[in-house]
């Protein structure tokens, strides 16, 4: 696994005393969890004060930060006696509720290769995730997240963390006296909301060393940190010790599906959720519409002129233009654009997180059916996204789409090589295919048609057709060019190539700084 090497996870405790000793003040403690055997050193000293053998040790709670850990004697009689034992003295509730699930954790695992599994240590057996994504993958992923800056990225999109504010603080009713799991916690802020909206306890569950800030920021927060636990795991790995009635997440990539993070999202529900549980965002939708836009195109195409050059301090770069050329359109581009480059209504796919499967992820096949409104050059297909949060008193919508205020995901638009021509009330048809792969992120496989069109023209035939290959993974972050511009009244939309011509100015400061999405 990516974080925590060799299996060994510490716990800094207050003091330990041994019972033959109590009453004598210590300094310090490390607690760890190895392989055979439970672990406490002081922090100043790297020798081992006391050891618990795995098999025989028992761990008991005496008060909200304390416990008691004891070794069970190898006496065959009837009674139960001890041993050995300690008292355990945490610097507070939510540490010392995190070590028991690490403790029980711990006990429960079969070691493998020499190596025990508890929550908060490293794991070397397959789960899920480690199926389903590779290993260098899944090594950068987490690092990123475990990065306070880009932490900071997503709580500065206001639209973004406002909307989740908003959503769970106007359906209290959701969370009050509730036990919430926090799917992918990240700095934690979510599990700082759902706390402030009265949840009974909450479950922050954090793959990434971003657990650690998280533990952190919600110790620095002492009214909410008692009902906030911190569990550092994949949510497909971490045990909990009891069901949860909502979950709370922000599994959202670029176009919704980017990251595969809802497929986790998912895990979580049929691993933590009690039926009928709540689910916030509840439902996501991707939307759809082909556009036009002759400078997005000319730019792109003209990045691959560079291989046209036939004279390269005397060489002749040409024989790789094409390939050039394809690598340029297989990127997505990721910007704001203005929704006057719509050419057509937009059409959408459902994803209902509270009924899908996981599986149903791995694969999208969605057809197109559109009619242009104008006659234009159609370069490819806009998309972009948005979540509702089914709340029992609210029901609110985070939207990512163009011409809404801009979030830190803007949209993305697929170009095609080869535009198709359209004619006012042409049919556009087509399909959008997409597989996910084990980078954690999908190939787009675009096709977009021309229908016959006018009078005469054969019923259903097919004119024109385009077709791309693109990888979400690899997007184009086109974030310096002009962003969103404000829409005069006598201006409709779809006047598109008129509109092209006007000056563009940035209206989104901010959200230029919030460029950079993790894979
Ligand atoms: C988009 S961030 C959201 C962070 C935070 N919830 C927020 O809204 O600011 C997603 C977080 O989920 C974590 N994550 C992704 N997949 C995970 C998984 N399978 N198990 C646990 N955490 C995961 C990432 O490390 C990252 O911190």
């Amino acid at each position: 696994m990516d974080n925590n090497k060799l299996g060994e996870q510490d716990f800094l405790v207050a003091s330990i005393s041994q019972l033959s000793i109590s009453g004598s003040a210590s300094p310090p403690v490390v607690a760890r969890f190895r392989s055979d055997s439970l672990v406490f050193t002081y922090e100043s000293d790297s020798d081992d004060v006391v050891q618990f053998d795995r098999s025989n040790c028992q761990l008991y709670k005496l008060g909200p930060a304390q416990s008691l850990c004891m070794t069970e004697a190898s006496d065959t009689s009837k009674e139960k006696s001890y041993s050995r034992g300690i008292t355990i003295e945490f610097r507070n509730e939510e540490e010392s509720r995190a070590f028991h699930c690490a403790f029980e954790q711990w006990k429960k695992e079969v070691a493998i290769q020499g190596s025990c599994l508890p929550n908060e240590m490293a794991s070397s057996s397959a789960s899920k995730f480690d199926d389903k994504i590779e290993e260098s993958s899944a090594k950068m992923y987490f690092h990123y997240y475990g990065q306070l800056l880009h932490q900071q990225n997503m709580m500065q999109d206001y639209v973004r963390t406002g909307t989740y504010y908003a959503a769970v603080l106007e359906n209290r009713t959701d969370f009050t006296d509730r036990v919430v799991v926090d799917v992918g916690a990240g700095s934690g802020i979510l599990s700082l909301f759902a706390a402030q909206a009265g949840a009974k306890h909450v479950y922050a569950v954090e793959a990434s060393d971003m657990a650690d800030y998280a533990r952190k920021l919600i110790s620095g927060n002492p009214s909410l940190s008692e009902r906030i636990t911190v569990i550092k795991g994949k949510v497909e790995e971490v045990e909990l010790p009891e069901k949860a009635d909502i979950l709370i997440s922000e599994p959202m990539g670029t176009l919704l599906i980017n990251e595969r993070m809802l497929e986790s999202y998912i895990i979580a529900r049929d691993r933590f959720l009690v039926p009928k549980g709540k689910m916030f965002p509840t439902i996501g939708r991707i939307h759809m519409a082909p556009f036009s836009d002759e400078y997005l195109y000319i730019e792109i195409a003209n990045k691959a002129l560079f291989w046209q050059q036939q004279n390269y301090y005397s060489v002749n770069l040409t024989p790789l233009h094409g390939t050039a050329f394809q690598g340029y359109f297989s990127q997505p581009v990721v910007d704001a654009f203005d929704p006057r480059l719509l050419v057509a209504p937009a059409i959408s796919h459902v994803i209902d997180f509270t009924s899908a499967k996981e599986e149903d992820l791995y694969e999208f096949d969605i057809p197109l059916r559109f009619v242009s409104s104008t006659g234009t050059r159609v370069h490819g297909l806009a998309c972009w996204f948005d979540v509702l949060f089914g709340g029992s008193t609210v029901q609110r919508w985070l939207t990512t789409a163009p011409g809404a205020p801009v979030t830190h995901w803007y949209q993305l638009r697929c170009v095609l090589a080869q535009p198709i021509y359209v004619m006012p009330g042409q049919e556009i048809t087509g399909r959008l295919h997409m597989v996910a792969h084990k980078a954690q992120s999908y190939t787009l496989n675009l096709t977009l048609s021309a229908k016959m069109w006018g009078p005469g023209a054969e019923q259903g035939g097919i004119l024109q057709t385009s077709s791309g290959k693109l990888d979400l993974k690899e997007p184009y972050y086109r974030m310096s060019q002009p962003q969103a511009y404000p829409m005069s009244q006598d201006q409709q939309p779809n006047q598109l190539l008129q509109t092209q011509d006007l000056q563009i100015q940035s209206h989104d400061e901010e959200g230029s700084d919030l460029l950079q999405q993790p894979v």
